[in-house]
């Protein structure tokens, strides 16, 4: 989880650039303070003819001068150092906004490494929009804080610190009213601070609500508007779009004001400090320069106290982005099996076992119960059933997206508690109904970003009857598909899926209706073409076509997430059970 202390120590690793950094910034400062100092010493030394340290230390060096003199090099003096505040603070600021981001950067990538290892059902239950905002947003919230502390925090204080300093050495009694003001301006900050960064919260989770509605929505655009409800869609997305503006104009009118009022605080605290020091003219031995000299103190002491005050405010409104990155942070992980014994290894390929399997996704209503599925080495099986009866939620076992609430799931007659879930991807593919497609090149989508020599994917997609298809784009390999494959058919991403299979040369393959929506004659040629490559792989099919069905080795019949028949075709159809009634009412085409 994230902490303030957890994000200083990533701050504190780059200890090197913080000296650095402070050190331009203290010298930046440096330079600041007696800047102020100049000019007004002008009026009492040339002005009202008081002739005192800037007129000696001039005489010092050039002799005798005149006002224009005089006026001129204390106009030089103060413009150099300007500059060279300018240039300190330019590079400072680089030092401090590298620190800050490549922080930021580090939580972004912690909580991304998180969500690789997220199991599915967290992925499911928090969803897609909301990640993203917390990932954007909050971050960015919280990019703010780190920025402004970094940089600001300390060198507001010592420029504060070294304010009171000169204002004490100038006049003692005027010093210390300074330094006691302060406090009370910070205190009031904090107690406002609290309640804007509550509202910066609620702001950041209507934004997450607006991305989630958002998103959802114009993934399914498609489906949207083919239902003609893109009204209602927008509807709702505008709505989730209002509270975003509500939140934010309660936010952003009210952090403004109490910017403002903190501000009004310390300029009350300015002026009943401007009037106290024209008395002291008036009834004590301060000069005239001395006074204006404390003035511009005062608007010295302005820019820090300001930092502080948005600090308070990047704080609060930080604390509530933290919590919500942390809602990352603490969906469960899937399960780390460690890696104890490897099936695959120096094998073509191996069987596959569910034992005794029971299953839910709820934790209550079990989907799969009392599953005893086996698949010889090399051996076809078929899975049949009808729809909602458990089989896309057994594929989805068997690769270990979800874990077994009881029993088990053996590779080889090892569990997969042994072999580690990786392992089992690497050697056991997937291929789903409605294949995944990046909105990216051909190429892209069946290497997925691996280097295949080109032959090796043109082999794959004369397997998967996609060669043909391939060489009539206009860019062939490298042609751009379009947001989940939307340029292609629905019968074409499942061949590329296939292809893409292939191309991963896995030792178990799982075909979850991967060929539904292909032409009989089409899945036909291409599970001719698959047959020499799928002989030497065992292989898991689930589909709803006789033809298919028909070439496995071995058959089960699921029914409400029960094994209910298995054996050869042959003989559940002599058996005249829910196979053969399944087979003649629904599949035989
Ligand atoms: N991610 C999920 N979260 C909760 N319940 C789910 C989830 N996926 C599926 N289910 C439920 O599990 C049951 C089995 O679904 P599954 O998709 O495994 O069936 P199926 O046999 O593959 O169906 P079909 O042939 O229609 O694809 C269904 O009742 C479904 O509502």
């Amino acid at each position: 989880m994230y902490s303030w202390q957890k994000i200083f120590q990533e701050v504190k690793k780059y200890r090197r650039e913080l000296v650095l950094g402070h050190i331009f910034a203290v010298i930046a400062t440096l330079i600041s303070i007696p800047t102020p100092l100049f000019l007004p010493l002008l009026v009492d030394e040339v002005l009202l003819n008081k002739p005192g340290i800037f007129i000696e230390t001039y005489q010092k060096f050039f002799g005798t001068g005149n006002p224009v003199t005089y006026t001129l090099t204390a106009l030089i003096i103060v413009l150099i150092m300007r500059f060279l505040f300018f240039v300190f603070n330019a590079l400072q600021s680089k030092i401090f906004t590298k620190i800050s981001k490549s922080v930021t950067y580090k939580i972004r990538e912690n909580l991304l490494n998180h969500l690789k290892d997220v199991s599915m059902s967290e992925f499911e239950t928090v969803g897609s929009g909301a990640i993203a905002s917390k990932l954007i947003t909050d971050i960015n919230t919280i990019d703010d804080f780190i920025g402004k502390t970094v940089s600001r925090l300390i060198i507001s204080v010592l420029t504060i610190i070294g304010v009171a300093v000169v204002l004490i050495l100038i006049n003692w009694k005027l010093g210390l009213l300074i330094v006691f003001l302060n406090p009370v301006v910070i205190y009031f900050t904090t107690v406002v601070g609290r309640k804007i960064g509550k509202l910066k919260g609620i702001e950041n989770k209507a934004i997450e609500k607006f991305q989630e509605r958002l998103t959802e929505t114009l993934d399914l655009f498609w489906q949207i508007r083919a239902s003609n409800r893109e009204k209602s869609f927008v509807q709702s997305v505008l709505e989730t779009a209002k509270e975003v503006k509500e939140t934010s104009i309660e936010f952003g009118w009210k952090s403004d004001a109490a910017g403002r009022l903190s501000m009004l605080v310390f300029l009350s605290g300015y002026e009943m400090f401007r009037a106290v020091s024209i008395l002291f003219v008036a009834y004590s031995d301060l000069t005239i320069g001395l006074m204006l000299a404390i003035f511009g103190y005062l608007w010295v002491m302005m820019t820090p106290v300001q930092e502080l005050l948005s600090i308070q405010y990047a704080f609060h409104s930080g604390e509530a982005a933290l919590r919500r990155i942390n809602e990352i942070l603490k969906m469960k992980k899937e399960p780390k099996y460690p890696h104890i014994l490897n099936p695959f290894k120096n094998r073509q390929t191996c069987s596959v076992r569910l034992k005794d399997v029971y299953f839910s996704y709820d934790g209550e209503n079990y989907v799969l119960q009392e599953i005893n599925i086996t698949a010889e080495e090399g051996k076809k099986i078929a899975i049949v059933g009808a729809s909602g009866s458990g089989k896309t939620t057994l594929a989805h076992i068997m690769v270990g997206f979800y874990p077994v609430d009881r029993g088990d799931v053996l590779y080889d007659n090892i569990s997969v508690k042994e072999i580690g879930l990786d392992v089992v991807r690497e050697n056991v593919f997937l291929v789903l109904q409605s294949p995944m497609m990046f909105n990216d090149t051909v190429r892209f989508n069946l290497t997925l970003g691996k280097n295949i020599p080109e032959n090796r994917i043109w082999e794959a997609l004369e397997i998967a009857q996609m060669k043909d298809v391939v060489e009539g784009l206009p860019q062939k390999l490298d042609t751009l598909i379009g947001k989940n494959g939307i340029r292609l058919s629905g019968g074409q991403k499942q061949r590329l899926a296939i292809a893409r299979m292939i191309l991963q040369n896995p030792k178990i393959v799982i075909l979850d209706e991967s060929t539904s929506a292909l032409d009989t004659h089409t899945e036909y040629k291409l599970f001719k073409a698959l047959q020499k490559y799928l002989e030497k792989r065992t292989t898991i099919i689930i589909a709803h076509r006789l033809s298919t069905v028909q070439q496995a080795d071995y058959i089960y019949v699921l029914d409400r997430g029960r094994v209910v028949e298995e054996g050869t075709h042959q003989e559940l159809m002599e058996r005249e059970g829910i196979y053969n009634q399944f087979m003649k009412k629904h599949f035989m085409r």
